[in-house]
Protein backbone atom coordinates (compact mmCIF):
# COMPACT_ATOMS: atom_id res chain seq x y z
CA UNK A 1 0.00 0.00 0.00
CA UNK A 2 0.99 3.37 -0.86
CA UNK A 3 -0.25 7.03 0.10
CA UNK A 4 -3.08 8.21 -2.38
CA UNK A 5 -2.35 10.58 -5.11
CA UNK A 6 -3.19 14.35 -3.68
CA UNK A 7 -4.29 15.71 -7.01
CA UNK A 8 -6.03 12.38 -8.08
CA UNK A 9 -8.24 12.49 -4.67
CA UNK A 10 -9.00 16.42 -4.80
CA UNK A 11 -9.81 16.36 -8.52
CA UNK A 12 -13.19 13.75 -7.76
CA UNK A 13 -13.98 15.52 -4.76
CA UNK A 14 -13.98 18.92 -7.26
CA UNK A 15 -15.54 17.01 -10.02
CA UNK A 16 -18.13 15.13 -7.80
CA UNK A 17 -19.24 18.11 -5.36
CA UNK A 18 -17.61 17.20 -2.49
CA UNK A 19 -14.42 17.92 -0.30
CA UNK A 20 -11.88 15.92 1.23
CA UNK A 21 -11.00 16.78 5.11
CA UNK A 22 -7.46 17.71 6.07
CA UNK A 23 -7.04 17.19 9.83
CA UNK A 24 -4.08 17.91 11.15
CA UNK A 25 -1.93 15.51 13.22
CA UNK A 26 -1.03 16.32 16.82
CA UNK A 27 0.02 13.07 18.70
CA UNK A 28 -0.72 9.26 18.40
CA UNK A 29 -4.62 9.63 19.59
CA UNK A 30 -5.63 12.29 16.95
CA UNK A 31 -3.97 9.87 14.22
CA UNK A 32 -5.99 7.04 15.34
CA UNK A 33 -9.07 8.71 15.60
CA UNK A 34 -8.76 10.77 12.06
CA UNK A 35 -8.26 7.24 10.86
CA UNK A 36 -11.10 5.08 12.27
CA UNK A 37 -13.39 8.21 11.44
CA UNK A 38 -11.89 7.59 7.67
CA UNK A 39 -12.67 3.94 8.12
CA UNK A 40 -16.04 3.96 9.35
CA UNK A 41 -17.07 6.86 7.04
CA UNK A 42 -15.29 4.99 3.69
CA UNK A 43 -14.04 8.60 3.29
CA UNK A 44 -10.70 9.61 1.30
CA UNK A 45 -8.40 11.53 4.36
CA UNK A 46 -5.52 13.79 4.31
CA UNK A 47 -3.23 14.00 7.64
CA UNK A 48 -1.76 17.54 7.52
CA UNK A 49 1.51 17.83 9.62
CA UNK A 50 2.85 21.80 10.07
CA UNK A 51 6.19 22.73 11.60
CA UNK A 52 5.38 22.96 15.13
CA UNK A 53 3.33 19.01 14.84
CA UNK A 54 6.67 18.20 13.33
CA UNK A 55 9.01 19.51 16.37
CA UNK A 56 6.66 18.14 18.93
CA UNK A 57 6.22 14.82 17.85
CA UNK A 58 9.32 14.51 15.78
CA UNK A 59 9.52 13.52 11.87
CA UNK A 60 10.31 10.09 11.99
CA UNK A 61 7.53 9.12 14.10
CA UNK A 62 5.28 11.32 12.60
CA UNK A 63 6.02 9.15 9.18
CA UNK A 64 5.32 6.02 10.76
CA UNK A 65 2.36 6.63 12.19
CA UNK A 66 0.44 7.92 9.61
CA UNK A 67 2.46 4.86 7.67
CA UNK A 68 0.56 2.19 9.95
CA UNK A 69 -3.09 4.66 9.74
CA UNK A 70 -2.52 3.65 5.32
CA UNK A 71 -1.21 0.24 5.52
CA UNK A 72 -4.36 -1.29 8.27
CA UNK A 73 -6.77 1.08 6.39
CA UNK A 74 -8.58 0.65 3.33
CA UNK A 75 -9.64 4.24 2.42
CA UNK A 76 -7.02 6.87 0.32
CA UNK A 77 -4.34 8.61 3.06
CA UNK A 78 -2.55 11.34 2.28
CA UNK A 79 0.12 12.81 4.57
CA UNK A 80 0.03 16.21 3.82
CA UNK A 81 3.14 18.92 5.29
CA UNK A 82 0.76 22.01 6.62
CA UNK A 83 1.65 25.43 5.58
CA UNK A 84 5.22 24.46 4.65
CA UNK A 85 7.34 27.40 5.14
CA UNK A 86 10.39 26.55 3.11
CA UNK A 87 12.91 24.30 1.09
CA UNK A 88 14.89 22.86 3.95
CA UNK A 89 11.65 20.93 5.90
CA UNK A 90 10.00 20.81 2.06
CA UNK A 91 13.22 18.31 1.55
CA UNK A 92 12.93 16.81 5.07
CA UNK A 93 9.69 15.70 4.61
CA UNK A 94 9.65 14.35 0.87
CA UNK A 95 12.87 12.31 1.82
CA UNK A 96 10.60 11.21 5.28
CA UNK A 97 7.78 10.16 2.82
CA UNK A 98 5.13 12.70 3.11
CA UNK A 99 3.03 12.59 0.12
CA UNK A 100 2.46 16.03 -0.64
CA UNK A 101 3.52 19.17 -0.05
CA UNK A 102 2.24 23.01 1.12
CA UNK A 103 4.05 25.87 -0.01
CA UNK A 104 3.09 28.90 2.50
CA UNK A 105 4.93 31.85 1.19
CA UNK A 106 1.88 34.27 1.28
CA UNK A 107 3.49 36.17 3.36
CA UNK A 108 5.74 37.26 0.32
CA UNK A 109 4.97 40.06 -2.19
CA UNK A 110 3.64 38.33 -5.28
CA UNK A 111 6.79 37.85 -7.31
CA UNK A 112 8.48 35.74 -4.65
CA UNK A 113 5.25 33.59 -3.47
CA UNK A 114 5.14 33.07 -6.89
CA UNK A 115 9.27 32.39 -7.41
CA UNK A 116 9.15 30.04 -4.19
CA UNK A 117 6.28 28.17 -4.99
CA UNK A 118 7.76 27.47 -8.41
CA UNK A 119 10.89 26.30 -6.67
CA UNK A 120 9.26 23.74 -4.65
CA UNK A 121 6.84 22.59 -7.50
CA UNK A 122 10.19 21.78 -9.16
CA UNK A 123 11.50 19.82 -6.80
CA UNK A 124 8.62 18.14 -6.06
CA UNK A 125 7.08 17.10 -9.43
CA UNK A 126 9.86 15.12 -10.53
CA UNK A 127 9.39 12.44 -7.96
CA UNK A 128 5.52 12.13 -7.87
CA UNK A 129 4.98 14.86 -5.16
CA UNK A 130 1.70 17.50 -5.89
CA UNK A 131 1.41 20.91 -3.93
CA UNK A 132 -0.70 23.51 -2.67
CA UNK A 133 0.19 27.22 -2.67
CA UNK A 134 -1.47 29.96 -0.90
CA UNK A 135 -2.37 33.20 -1.60
CA UNK A 136 -3.57 36.15 0.56
CA UNK A 137 -3.05 36.43 3.86
CA UNK A 138 -5.27 34.43 6.25
CA UNK A 139 -5.87 35.66 9.95
CA UNK A 140 -6.04 34.00 13.25
CA UNK A 141 -3.61 31.73 15.22
CA UNK A 142 -1.94 28.85 12.88
CA UNK A 143 0.98 26.99 14.35
CA UNK A 144 2.89 29.03 16.25
CA UNK A 145 1.82 31.67 14.10
CA UNK A 146 -0.53 34.56 15.02
CA UNK A 147 -1.93 36.95 12.21
CA UNK A 148 -3.74 39.50 13.63
CA UNK A 149 -7.10 39.65 11.89
CA UNK A 150 -6.48 43.44 10.57
CA UNK A 151 -3.53 42.10 8.25
CA UNK A 152 -5.65 39.72 6.76
CA UNK A 153 -6.23 40.03 3.15
CA UNK A 154 -8.26 38.60 0.83
CA UNK A 155 -6.74 36.92 -2.28
CA UNK A 156 -6.54 39.24 -5.08
CA UNK A 157 -8.07 37.06 -8.56
CA UNK A 158 -5.95 37.82 -11.18
CA UNK A 159 -3.05 37.46 -8.52
CA UNK A 160 -4.39 33.71 -7.88
CA UNK A 161 -4.02 32.96 -11.63
CA UNK A 162 -0.40 34.16 -11.90
CA UNK A 163 0.14 31.99 -8.76
CA UNK A 164 -1.07 29.04 -9.93
CA UNK A 165 -0.30 29.34 -14.12
CA UNK A 166 3.47 30.59 -13.34
CA UNK A 167 4.12 28.45 -10.24
CA UNK A 168 2.23 25.19 -11.40
CA UNK A 169 1.16 24.30 -7.80
CA UNK A 170 -1.67 21.66 -8.27
CA UNK A 171 -4.22 23.04 -5.22
CA UNK A 172 -5.19 26.65 -4.21
CA UNK A 173 -5.77 28.29 -0.95
CA UNK A 174 -7.04 31.39 -1.21
CA UNK A 175 -7.67 33.52 1.52
CA UNK A 176 -11.59 33.79 1.41
CA UNK A 177 -11.80 35.52 5.21
CA UNK A 178 -11.52 32.80 7.33
CA UNK A 179 -9.19 32.46 9.88
CA UNK A 180 -7.14 29.99 11.75
CA UNK A 181 -8.37 29.26 15.67
CA UNK A 182 -11.29 30.02 17.09
CA UNK A 183 -14.07 32.94 15.47
CA UNK A 184 -14.33 35.79 17.51
CA UNK A 185 -17.96 36.06 15.85
CA UNK A 186 -19.59 34.62 13.01
CA UNK A 187 -17.41 34.10 9.73
CA UNK A 188 -17.82 36.62 6.81
CA UNK A 189 -16.62 34.16 3.96
CA UNK A 190 -16.08 36.48 0.87
CA UNK A 191 -18.13 33.83 -1.60
CA UNK A 192 -18.10 35.78 -4.53
CA UNK A 193 -14.17 36.45 -4.24
CA UNK A 194 -14.07 32.45 -4.12
CA UNK A 195 -16.74 32.66 -7.21
CA UNK A 196 -14.54 34.96 -8.83
CA UNK A 197 -11.35 32.52 -8.62
CA UNK A 198 -13.02 29.54 -9.45
CA UNK A 199 -14.10 31.57 -12.71
CA UNK A 200 -10.51 32.38 -13.32
CA UNK A 201 -9.15 28.81 -12.59
CA UNK A 202 -11.84 26.29 -13.42
CA UNK A 203 -9.52 23.27 -13.05
CA UNK A 204 -7.84 23.79 -10.15
CA UNK A 205 -9.32 22.47 -6.68
CA UNK A 206 -9.47 25.61 -4.57
CA UNK A 207 -8.28 24.97 -0.55
CA UNK A 208 -10.22 26.33 2.55
CA UNK A 209 -8.21 26.83 5.42
CA UNK A 210 -9.80 27.57 9.39
CA UNK A 211 -12.56 25.13 8.57
CA UNK A 212 -13.43 25.11 12.40
CA UNK A 213 -16.63 27.30 13.44
CA UNK A 214 -17.74 27.97 10.12
CA UNK A 215 -21.18 27.32 9.76
CA UNK A 216 -22.64 24.53 7.35
CA UNK A 217 -24.57 26.22 4.80
CA UNK A 218 -21.24 28.25 4.25
CA UNK A 219 -19.15 24.92 4.24
CA UNK A 220 -21.67 23.75 1.62
CA UNK A 221 -21.91 26.78 -0.42
CA UNK A 222 -17.59 27.30 -0.36
CA UNK A 223 -17.52 23.61 -1.94
CA UNK A 224 -20.21 24.28 -4.73
CA UNK A 225 -18.00 26.84 -5.50
CA UNK A 226 -14.97 25.15 -6.04
CA UNK A 227 -13.67 23.89 -2.70
CA UNK A 228 -11.96 20.49 -2.97
CA UNK A 229 -9.67 20.39 0.68
CA UNK A 230 -11.13 21.74 4.21
CA UNK A 231 -8.72 21.93 6.43
CA UNK A 232 -9.79 21.35 10.51
CA UNK A 233 -7.63 21.44 13.34
CA UNK A 234 -9.33 23.54 16.42
CA UNK A 235 -12.76 21.69 16.74
CA UNK A 236 -10.62 18.46 17.08
CA UNK A 237 -8.42 20.47 19.97
CA UNK A 238 -11.47 22.02 21.54
CA UNK A 239 -13.66 18.49 21.18
CA UNK A 240 -10.41 16.84 23.25
CA UNK A 241 -9.37 19.53 25.68
CA UNK A 242 -12.94 19.36 26.44
CA UNK A 243 -13.42 15.96 27.93
CA UNK A 244 -10.34 16.00 29.16
CA UNK A 245 -10.98 18.97 31.24
CA UNK A 246 -14.79 16.89 31.97
CA UNK A 247 -13.38 13.58 33.15
CA UNK A 248 -10.13 15.52 35.55
CA UNK A 249 -13.11 17.94 36.67
CA UNK A 250 -14.88 14.99 37.75
CA UNK A 251 -12.68 12.93 39.79
CA UNK A 252 -9.48 14.58 41.40
CA UNK A 253 -8.03 11.03 41.64
CA UNK A 254 -7.53 9.90 37.93
CA UNK A 255 -3.97 9.90 36.83
CA UNK A 256 -3.92 7.01 34.44
CA UNK A 257 -3.72 9.31 31.12
CA UNK A 258 -5.51 6.33 29.44
CA UNK A 259 -8.71 7.29 31.49
CA UNK A 260 -8.98 10.70 30.28
CA UNK A 261 -6.89 9.76 26.47
CA UNK A 262 -9.30 6.85 25.14
CA UNK A 263 -12.53 9.36 25.51
CA UNK A 264 -10.70 12.46 24.24
CA UNK A 265 -9.58 9.85 21.33
CA UNK A 266 -13.53 9.68 20.95
CA UNK A 267 -14.37 13.07 20.89
CA UNK A 268 -11.54 13.61 17.98
CA UNK A 269 -13.20 10.41 16.49
CA UNK A 270 -16.99 11.66 16.15
CA UNK A 271 -15.96 15.53 15.19
CA UNK A 272 -14.29 14.39 12.21
CA UNK A 273 -16.78 11.94 11.14
CA UNK A 274 -19.72 14.92 11.83
CA UNK A 275 -16.93 17.08 9.15
CA UNK A 276 -17.05 13.76 6.65
CA UNK A 277 -20.66 13.99 6.71
CA UNK A 278 -20.36 17.66 5.89
CA UNK A 279 -17.98 17.74 3.74
CA UNK A 280 -19.65 14.93 1.53
CA UNK A 281 -16.44 12.27 1.76
CA UNK A 282 -18.46 9.91 3.55
CA UNK A 283 -18.86 6.79 1.37
CA UNK A 284 -16.63 8.28 -1.60
CA UNK A 285 -13.87 5.97 -0.76
O1 LIG B 1 -2.77 25.48 13.05
C1 LIG B 1 -2.43 24.42 12.52
O2 LIG B 1 -1.56 23.70 13.00
C2 LIG B 1 -3.10 23.92 11.27
C3 LIG B 1 -3.96 24.91 10.54
O3 LIG B 1 -3.24 26.00 10.06
C4 LIG B 1 -4.66 24.23 9.34
O4 LIG B 1 -3.95 24.42 8.15
C5 LIG B 1 -5.98 24.85 9.25
O5 LIG B 1 -6.22 25.66 8.38
C6 LIG B 1 -6.97 24.45 10.26
O6 LIG B 1 -7.65 25.58 10.74
P1 LIG B 1 -8.50 25.50 12.11
O7 LIG B 1 -9.53 24.47 11.91
O8 LIG B 1 -9.04 26.87 12.29
O9 LIG B 1 -7.54 25.12 13.19
ZN1 LIG C 1 -4.13 26.51 7.67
Amino acid sequence: MAFASFKEVLLDGYKNGYAVGQFNMNNLEFTQAIIEAANEEKSPVIFGVSEGAIKYMGLEYTVAMARVAMETSKVPVILHLDHGPNRDLVMKCIKAGFSSIMIDASHYALEENIRLSKEIVDLCHPVGIEVEGELGRIGGTEDDLTVDERDATLAVPADAVRLVQESGIDALAPAIGSAHGPYKGKPELAFDRLQEIRDLLPTTPLVLHGGSGIPDEDIRKAISLGVAKINVNTENQLAMTAIIREVLGKDANVYDPRKYMKPAREAIKETVKQKMRLFGSSGRA
